[in-house]
């Protein structure tokens, strides 16, 4: 029987770091990315698009089932376009208030339950790098290499200010800390694939942390374990 393509899991909460760390080591390693935030995202962009309430369940069941959604090129390991029924969302879906969304369609069973075989279908040759909240503990559970990544929620509000301030956007650096605040409670207390690292995860906190060190212990560990050919 071969062997299915291997799975390196970053999980952690909002701001610390997953989706930079995980990009990067994707083109790195030339292995295929899932992004599995921006599937939450997109559901509640969607959504909202189409009226329906983001505490609906069985009709947000029915839209993440039928999500028309097209992942586009790539640069930097990252999708250059992601492509909602025919519009290009690739920005629309990164803001504060669809982020606050997807924590919330996200904590449906139903939801996440129709969504799990799309995130599974990413698991393709030579290897695949996903990121989320439940790669580890519920999505990729078999992954040789879990990584649960973590900062302060202060200097997460920190970097995620400085990344609106430099797309421009009017953003205060304590309205963000209550954000990220009230996301990480939405997303370690939900009853169904909280937020949490997976028993066999090594975490890393990053707080005081550079990208580049954070990828350095994580090729180490890529090395450790023989698991990148
Ligand atoms: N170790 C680090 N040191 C400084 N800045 C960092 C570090 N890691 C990430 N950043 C910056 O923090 C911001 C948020 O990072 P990123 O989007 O990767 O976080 P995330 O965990 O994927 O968040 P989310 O779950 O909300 O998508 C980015 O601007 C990124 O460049
Ligand atoms: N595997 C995942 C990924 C994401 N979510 C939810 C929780 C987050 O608050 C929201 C947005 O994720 P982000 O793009 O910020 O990583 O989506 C989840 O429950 N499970």
């Amino acid at each position: 029987m071969i062997a299915p393509a291997p799975v390196i899991t970053i999980d952690g909460p909002s701001g610390s770091g997953k989706g930079t760390v995980a990009g990067i080591l994707a083109k790195r390693l030339g292995w295929n990315l899932l992004d599995s935030g921006a599937l939450y995202r997109l559901l509640a962009f969607a959504a909202t698009n189409h009226g329906v309430a983001l505490d609906n369940e069985p009709l947000l069941e029915k839209l993440a089932a039928h999500l028309d959604v097209q992942f586009v090129g790539a640069t930097d390991g990252k999708p250059a376009r992601i492509v909602l029924e025919g519009d290009d969302v690739t920005h629309a879906i990164r803001s504060e208030t669809v982020a606050a969304g997807a924590s919330k369609v996200a904590a449906l069973p139903a939801v996440r339950e129709a969504l799990l075989q799309r995130q599974r279908a990413f698991q393709e040759f030579p290897g695949l790098v996903a990121d989320g909240r439940d790669m580890g503990t519920v999505v990729f559970p078999d992954s040789p290499l879990k990584v649960f990544l973590t900062a302060s929620a202060e200097e997460r509000a920190r970097r995620r200010y400085l990344q609106l301030k430099a797309k421009g956007d009017d953003v205060s650096l304590s309205g963000l800390l209550d954000e990220i605040r009230a996301r990480d409670e939405r997303d370690t207390q939900r009853a169904i694939a909280p937020l949490k690292p997976a028993a066999d995860a090594i975490q890393l906190d990053s707080t005081e942390l550079s990208i580049d060190q954070v990828l350095e212990k994580i090729m180490s560990e890529i090395a450790l374990r023989d698991i990148a050919g």
